[in-house]
This record gives C-alpha cells, sequence and structure tokens, in this order.
C-alpha cells in the first residue's frame, strides 16, 4: 500500500486508527475455547466488528510465535482475513546482522504478505536495509512507549545536540524515503512528537499506547499531525479486551467507534 493509498484510507474513514491484535489465549472468552482455532475465532470477530471504523490492523507476533505452529496458523488465517484495504503491520520488532534480517524480511513479506514490519534500529544500516522491499514498509523504533523508554532514547549526543532517538531517525532517512519508512513513537510520548516532528515532518508515525496504557490522543493529534495525517495509533487492549463476556465484539466495536469519533474531529481540527 502506499503512502497516498493510506492517506485515501484515512480520509475515507475519517479515521487514523490501528487495532492491535494482541491475543491472549488467557483473555479470550471462555466460549471461544471449544473452537477449532480459538485465536482465528477471536480475531475474525474483532476484524468483522472494527473494520469500517480503522484503517490497520496490528498483530503483536509474540503472542503468535508464543503458541508454536498453531500460533503461526492462526496468524497466516488472520493476515488472510484481514480486508486488502487495512494496512497490515507486523509487530515483530525484528533486526539482526544483513543475511539474518533478510530471512526476518522473507518471513514477514514473502512467506506471509504483510504490507510492514516493525525493526528495532540498534544494529543499523545492514540490520534495517534488508527490510527494504518494494510496495512494503519498515517500521523503525524511535521513542517507544514503556518505562524503559527513557533509560537510552533521551540521551543527548553532544556532537548533535539531539537526543539519540532523534539522530537515529535522521540516520534511518539516509536509507529509505518518506514512501516505506515510518517510526514507532507511543503516545505516552505525545509531547515528544515536537522532537519527532522537527527531524521526520514527512514520515508516518505509528503511535501505539492508546487505552491501556493511558497515552494522550488529543496530544497526540496536536503534536504529531502532518498535512497528510501521517499517524497510525494502535489500541489493542482497550478494544480488543473491552469485555471478556460474548459481546467482546459488539464491545470492541463500541471502543473502535468512539476512537473513530474522536479521530475524525481531530483530523477536522488539524487537517
Ligand atoms: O511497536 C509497537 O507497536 C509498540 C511500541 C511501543 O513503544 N509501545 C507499544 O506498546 N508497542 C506495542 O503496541 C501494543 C500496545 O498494546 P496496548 O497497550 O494493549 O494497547 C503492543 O503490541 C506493544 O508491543
Amino acid at each position: 500500500m502506499t503512502k497516498e493509498e493510506l492517506f485515501g484510507e484515512i480520509k475515507k474513514k475519517e479515521s487514523f486508527l490501528c487495532v492491535g491484535l494482541d491475543t491472549d489465549p488467557n483473555k479470550i472468552p471462555a466460549h471461544l475455547l471449544k473452537e477449532e482455532d480459538p485465536i482465528f475465532a477471536f480475531n475474525k470477530q474483532i476484524i468483522d466488528a472494527t473494520a469500517d471504523y480503522c484503517v490497520s490492523y496490528k498483530p503483536n507476533i509474540a503472542f503468535y510465535e508464543s503458541l508454536g505452529t498453531k500460533g503461526w496458523d492462526a496468524l497466516q488465517k488472520t493476515l488472510e482475513y484481514m480486508p486488502k484495504s487495512h494496512f497490515s503491520i507486523a509487530d515483530a520488532k525484528r533486526g539482526d546482522i544483513g543475511n539474518t534480517s533478510d530471512m526476518y524480511a522473507k518471513a514477514f513479506f514473502k512467506n506471509l504478505d504483510f504490507d510492514s514490519i516493525t525493526v528495532a534500529p540498534y544494529m543499523g544500516e545492514d540490520s534495517v536495509t534488508p527490510f527494504l522491499y518494494k510496495g512494503k514498509w519498515v517500521i523503525v523504533l524511535a521513542h517507544t512507549s514503556n518505562k524503559g523508554g527513557l533509560d537510552f532514547q533521551r540521551i543527548i549526543n553532544k556532537d548533535t545536540g539531539n537526543f539519540l532517538f532523534q539522530d537515529i531517525m535522521i540516520k534511518n532517512q539516509e536509507w529509505a524515503t518518506p514512501e516505506q519508512l515510518m517510526f514507532v513513537v507511543g503516545a505516552t510520548r505525545a509531547e515528544s512528537l515536537l522532537d519527532v516532528r522537527k527531524v521526520a515532518p514527512d514520515n508516518f508515525l505509528l503511535v501505539p499506547g492508546v487505552g491501556a496504557q493511558g497515552g494522550d490522543l488529543q496530544g497526540v493529534a496536536k503534536y504529531g499531525m502532518n498535512k497528510e495525517c501521517g499517524l497510525l495509533v494502535n489500541s489493542s487492549r482497550g478494544i480488543i479486551y473491552a469485555s471478556n463476556g460474548t459481546d467482546f465484539a459488539d464491545v470492541a466495536k463500541k471502543e473502535a467507534q468512539k476512537l473513530q469519533q474522536e479521530m475524525s474531529s481531530l483530523l477536522e481540527k488539524y487537517l
């Protein structure tokens, strides 16, 4: 999916919501455990319920690979079930020496046909560039939502005066254009988006942390939105586990709709 196509979907849906499929067998409603593939059965109902309100889905790969071959099967079925209009993100946080990154890229772009993958950039150029496939996206971790996101990412480089995360963002833009490179910035770090936009005005940002982590959607839009929206805001637990009863899909739909409505107002205000 191109940047223009993604922006087109955002305008059409009046939404920049990404629904996170962090599907945990210990958290899904008990009645689904009788299904042959409970994880896929859950995801299918979540996708059916939320597709009108979001533009993207992000399965977090840890939840699937932790289940072995059954998890990989459920992931593949889930990916195939997602509407093609929705931007798919393999949240795998990969990155290794070149020939190993090549294999990770094959796993998620050739074997599985994801639109994008999250990548940890710590190992540098040869760990990131193998993910630069034509028509696919690399989503590089910049300033993450978690507490540990403050351990290294805000260290100031005395040579450049920048935060480490800004230098990482600048360097990655030498390797890839805004047509194929996004960055991750936590919704818990809304004000840091000013520093993010200083060094990456044109890139799309994947912004997780709304909902369960208490991120600030209003602040994210205020500081992070650019002329093409430039945001995909993810919520996982806040949507998919809003209810653990038989009404889980209806309640997930309402949560997704609530976020879409807020996003619609924000698009009107800032775009
Ligand atoms: O790369 C990510 O998606 C990510 C980066 C980050 O800084 N923080 C973060 O929470 N995430 C992911 O986003 C999702 C957030 O889930 P919830 O907190 O349940 O909405 C999880 O899959 C996390 O792994």
